[in-house]
């Protein structure tokens, strides 16, 4: 895992770009998804391309991309890498990026789950740290395939001096984020991803992290 440092940036600095998939058809209606494989609806097709416009904005040019095997995921990075002018980069797609298993609650409307399981529940199976929804997986789980990824795939990549680019999900994100800003379990329940809003972090020749800031929209 790459360390943490409280360094400035440097103008050599290899980048690693983090980015949620646009918004899906079932954010769009509000329901649990999981491993679920649905489609981007109309507004995440045009968060993901206004996304892929702030990565170019900023010059960034990417050597490798990875998605999820979900399609939301990698049709996202597919726009953004055609908005940033590198839609022939191939694509490295690996289930280990995949959402967290939302188990029984997959299908379910959130309003209408934390009327039927109450709001303290849920929340705690959407946000804390190492309580799974039932037959799902905990955040702890989802980082349990996700870090080792990283790690093996990624790491190796920014080291050798590679601009890359991960387009995946809220929870397989906040997972690997948990590990890269070394939040406790207390920190991570108060963090979220918003769609289609790229972080970006810096990495020095040493493999430590030297800056993140957020795209927003
Ligand atoms: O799987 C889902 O339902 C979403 O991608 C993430 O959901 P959450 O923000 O409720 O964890």
């Amino acid at each position: 895992m790459l360390q943490k440092t409280g360094d400035r940036p440097q103008g050599s600095n290899n980048v690693l770009v983090l980015v949620r998939h646009g918004q899906s058809e079932w954010n769009r209606l509000n329901m649990f998804t999981g491993w679920k494989d649905v489609g981007l609806s109309e507004e995440g097709v045009s968060e993901a391309h206004r996304a892929g416009q702030r990565l170019k904005d900023e010059g960034l040019v990417f050597d490798s991309a990875f998605a999820s095997t979900l399609k939301r995921a990698h049709n996202t990075l597919d726009i953004i890498l055609g908005e940033v002018g590198q839609g022939k980069l191939p694509i490295i797609k690996a289930a280990a990026l995949n959402e967290r298993d939302y188990g029984d609650l997959v299908g379910i409307n959130k309003e209408e789950a934390r009327k039927r399981f109450g709001a303290e529940k849920v929340q705690i199976w959407q946000r804390s740290y190492d309580v799974a929804p039932p037959g799902g997986e905990s955040l702890k789980d989802t980082a349990a395939r996700v870090c080792p990824f990283f790690d093996r795939w990624i790491v190796p990549e920014l080291q050798s001096g590679k601009n890359v680019i991960v387009v995946a999900h809220g929870n397989s994100l906040r997972s690997l984020i948990m590990e890269l800003d070394k939040l406790t379990p207390e920190e991570v329940q108060h963090y979220s991803l918003a769609t289609a809003t790229p972080v970006i972090y810096r990495v020095k020749a040493d493999g430590t992290l030297a800056e993140k800031r957020s795209l927003a929209a």
